[in-house]
């Protein structure tokens, strides 16, 4: 197959959608992809092609990309933005720059446009030997999708299924130019390694391995799927609402998953974390039989990143990071007739007739008693324990005093005095 008919067979889905834009960073794939859809704009209709360089001004030699970049799409007639970004320095500064790289794409793309990158299957397949040494799942093994969500729009890589060679064979007949990365030939080392030295030795033995491992790829990314639709049965009947749901915390019940095999167990979880966390790896899945098999007064915790997971009575909840940071000072309500806005903590509004008195937010410190309407005073744990809430909630609780006495805890209105009722919005993350 052409590479012509090869790209508009793989943007086929996309026809509809109200502009293309190409990311471009000089170097040869990118020119080619570019090079191609304006050659095809001019025989078919497509929607409007347009380019973006992300400039991440981190290398002398790339301060002459945007106006390389901006002499190839002035030839070919394609608009090009040029995005300057600010990569933070850190422990990886090849991963700063992808991530700032994809949010100045992300922040570009309008409903439903489309981003198209321009890795080819000799990428994927590095990629998958690449992450195969590294002992990956199936879902890294997966390598690069075709497409993605990004931003509004979507991620898509028309050429994955076009070879290098065939890239390279295009931008010679049509005496492209373009820029050689200098970095690329050492910041990455072991990719290099496998792309320079590995790769040919396999080519020579099995000169289908290229495409072979793209095939591994796609299968693994079925694979995937067909995981992620077992993760989320598995995980409907363990989502259910809890009596808690105004703590907008992500919970799931326990005993559904206590009876699926660990491995299930794993993959359900896996996937539920996804949205909060990196997955954790094989190593540390410890933490997740210290929860399951906790004693049910005792109150484990997952440390992962960005925050832990704790069980409360047979559920377990993620709490982000800012969650878990404790000391609240007291605060006055002046005019209780109006909300509160609780530093760090969210906001309260009362309902019902407010108390007479100096009423203040306080936040437990243990040893609190309660006047409970029609019960008289009683030790405020027992009472939070008799009403279930969960102890990750605790040192967060507003609770109201009326001249140095607790007479009612937020979101609790069976526990206030004298029908005044507090209505506490917990703070999202
Ligand atoms: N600075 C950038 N600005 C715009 N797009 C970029 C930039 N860097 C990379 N891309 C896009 O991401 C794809 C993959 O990036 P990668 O770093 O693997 O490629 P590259 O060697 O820099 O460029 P190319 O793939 O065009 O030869 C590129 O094909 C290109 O579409």
């Amino acid at each position: 197959m052409s590479l012509d008919s090869l790209l508009l067979s793989a943007l086929a889905p996309w026809r509809g959608s109200p502009a293309w834009w190409v990311a471009f960073s000089g170097g040869l794939d990118s020119t080619v992809l570019l090079h191609l859809l304006a050659r095809l704009a001019d025989q078919h209709e497509l929607p409007p092609v347009r380019a973006i360089h992300v400039h991440h001004g981190l290398q002398p030699a790339g301060d002459d990309w945007p106006a390389h970049c901006q002499a190839v799409c002035d030839g070919l007639d394609v608009p090009l933005q040029v995005v300057r970004v600010k990569v933070a320095p850190g422990a990886s500064l090849e991963r700063a720059a992808r991530e700032a790289r994809y949010e100045a794409f992300s922040a570009c793309l309008g409903e439903d446009e489309v981003l198209l990158t321009g890795q080819h299957r000799d990428d994927q397949a590095e990629t998958v030997l690449f992450r195969l040494l590294r002992g990956a799942g199936v879902r890294g093994l997966a390598a690069m999708p075709v497409e993605r969500p990004l931003g509004l729009g979507r991620l898509v890589r028309p050429l994955l299924g076009a070879s290098r060679a065939e890239i390279e064979a295009y931008a010679r007949r049509n005496a492209l130019r373009w820029v050689e990365d200098p970095s690329n030939r050492n910041h990455d080392y072991s990719r290099n390694f496998l792309r320079r030295e590995v790769m040919p030795l396999l080519q020579q033995r099995w000169p289908q391995t290229v495409s072979s491992m793209a095939r591994a790829a796609a299968h693994m990314a079925e694979a995937q799927q067909l995981l992620d639709e077992l993760a989320q049965q598995d995980l409907s009947a363990a989502n259910t609402a809890s009596d808690f749901e105004w703590l907008r915390l992500p919970s799931l019940a326990l005993s559904p998953l206590r009876s699926l095999t660990p491995a299930r167990q794993r993959n359900a979880l896996r996937h539920w974390l996804a949205d909060f966390t990196l997955a954790p790896d094989e190593n540390h899945w410890a933490g997740w039989a210290s929860l399951l098999d906790a004693r049910p007064d005792a109150t484990p915790r997952w440390r992962l990143v960005g925050g832990e997971l704790q069980r409360s009575g047979d559920r377990i909840w993620w709490l982000p990071n800012g969650w878990l940071e404790p000391g609240f000072e007291p605060i006055d309500w002046s005019d209780p007739s109006t909300g509160l806005v609780l530093p760090g903590n969210g906001t309260l509004r009362g309902e019902g007739a407010p108390p007479a008195g100096k009423l203040q937010i306080r936040y437990r410190r243990g040893g609190e008693v309660l006047l409970v309407p029609g019960r008289g005073r009683r030790d405020l744990k027992r009472l939070l324990n008799e009403a279930g809430v969960p102890a990750l909630v605790r040192g967060r609780l507003p609770l109201l005093y009326r001249d140095d006495e607790l007479i009612a805890v937020a979101n609790l209105p069976q526990l206030s005095e004298g029908g005044f009722a507090l209505y506490w919005c917990v703070p999202e993350f």
